[in-house]
């Protein structure tokens, strides 16, 4: 057998008799002579390439696709505004942690002090809304109220009965004090924030209005009695009181006084709030003040840190927390009367002022310094202010304390001075607030309204009672 017979190739590789030649590569044989294998194979190597390709290209979009759906859906959980997209199956009821993730709390627009304009509130009037400052965010609205209405809430909070503000000694109760098992002295070392012997005014109003050292609970068992005990002990007067005024709360939810449920309407067309938020905040505040009466500069609602917790949302809290504060996103304040001498709404560091400054002049007195605040809002029948307390943390939601909403009620020189507030609560932490109004929303028709956990002088459960 020759090596042409044992190799069929042979003849392609070499000429007969030229075995010592060396072979050619098998490429370039095949590409001489094989060129219809050689394209085929030329042809499967790049479709392979191709279709592996097209496969990449495809699962890339796949991947780009589902991943930024997840973070649309994550962005959606952190961010309240963040997501317009993610909505509840359809047939289906959103739950009330659906609905919060569509939820961005729109900020009226000040444009620039002094900037007025027009706003719908009710049906065949149009309303004024004029902007008083930037910082904080701050507006007035003549004939927010008419004449009767004034007339109805302060016959209303009458019929309910006002109750001091801020107590001073009054008759017994010496049971509670008794029950708390304090005695004047340590409850005074508790209050004498930086142990000098002396009770200054910050703090009393620190352990007021902002946090205490003694829970709120047990805070509210001092003001009946012990607390105004050791007050007089030391000889503090009325006019050194944080606030020398009455109040009470007016419930606004189903089967209140008509005009009440109007003025709470109103009020939700005037924020653009989701009237949920409205309706699940604390009832109405009505308060009086008589001649010489005051209330010193304050924020009606505290800073919010990882560690505080709002109050209407407390219940919701996973965990405990040491501070509280009541998140009152907005304040809107309705002047009930006119006042003949004095009781102005003073803003002390609105706008131009800086908040380092207050501690200089003392602008949180009210009784002295009034004069010195930047801005004051004399006391019209029917004219609503209403301001922000937070900032917005640019996503859509509750931000930080605007420490320009500071403000207090300047002396009622001559006559009575009636206002009321709205306070809309809301918790700068948004999931905190979702599981609250997912909560309430489980709860029987007849409890799932306002001042269910959120009116701070009620202790006990007859809230529905009021009128
Ligand atoms: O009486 C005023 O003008 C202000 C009242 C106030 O700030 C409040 O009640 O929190
Ligand atoms: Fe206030």
């Amino acid at each position: 057998m020759t090596d042409k017979q044992e190799a069929p190739d042979a003849g392609d590789a070499a000429p007969s008799g030229s075995a010592t030649l060396p072979l050619r590569p098998p490429c370039e044989r095949l590409s001489c002579h094989k060129s219809s294998i050689c394209s085929r194979s030329y042809f499967v190597v790049v479709m392979v390439f191709f279709h592996v390709y097209i496969f990449n290209v495809i699962a890339l979009l796949f991947y780009v696709h589902y991943s930024s759906g997840q973070e649309d859906a994550s962005r959606g959980r952190d961010a309240p505004g963040g997501d317009h997209h993610q909505r509840a199956e359809p047939g289906r009821p959103p739950s009330e942690a659906e609905f919060m993730r569509d939820v961005v709390l729109t900020r009226v627009e000040g444009i620039r002090v002094g900037h007025v304009q027009k706003v719908s509130l009710v049906p065949g009037k149009v309303h004024e809304m004029r902007t008083l400052s930037l910082k904080p965010l701050l507006f007035e609205i003549p004939e927010f109220l008419s004449e009767a209405e004034c007339r109805v809430v302060m016959q209303l909070a009458q019929l309910k009965g006002l109750m001091e503000s801020q107590l001073m000694v009054q008759d017994g109760q010496e049971e509670l004090a008794k029950e708390l098992n304090l005695s004047p002295e340590e409850i005074f070392n508790l209050l004498d924030i930086n142990q000098d012997g002396q009770l200054q005014l910050h703090e009393v109003y620190v352990c007021m209005f902002v946090d205490c050292l003694l829970s709120l609970g047990e805070f509210r068992l001092l003001s009946n009695d012990a607390f105004q005990r050791f007050l007089m002990q030391r000889g503090v007067k009325r006019s050194q009181l944080v606030r020398n005024s009455r109040h009470t709360w007016l419930y606004q939810g189903k089967g209140a006084h008509q005009v009440l449920q109007d003025i709470k309407t109103r009020v939700t067309r005037l924020t653009r709030l989701p009237p949920a938020l409205v309706d699940l905040s604390e009832p109405l505040q009505v308060v009086r003040y008589e001649e010489g009466g005051h209330y010193h500069a304050h924020h009606d609602s505290g800073p919010v840190y990882p560690e505080t917790a709002c109050t209407h949302t407390r219940l919701a809290a996973n965990t405990s927390t040491p501070f509280e504060t009541s998140c009152r996103y907005i304040t809107v304040l309705f002047y009930l009367n006119s006042v003949e001498g004095g009781g102005e709404t003073a803003f002390p560091v609105a706008d131009n002022r800086t908040y380092d400054e207050v501690n200089d002049v003392d602008l949180l007195d009210t009784r002295r310094n009034c004069g010195k605040s930047n801005l004051r809002v004399k006391p019209t029948k029917g004219t609503a202010v209403f301001w922000y307390n937070y900032l917005s943390d640019g996503r859509g939601w509750v931000g930080e304390q605007d420490e320009y909403a500071l403000h207090g009620g300047c002396v009622v020189t001559h006559g009575t001075k009636w206002v009321a507030n709205k306070w809309i609560n809301i918790d700068p932490d948004y999931q905190r607030q979702a599981r609250y109004q997912q909560l309430i929303s489980q709860q029987p028709e007849d409890e799932d309204d306002e001042g269910l956990t959120l009116n701070p002088d009620i202790q006990s459960p007859d809230i529905h009672q009021d009128l």
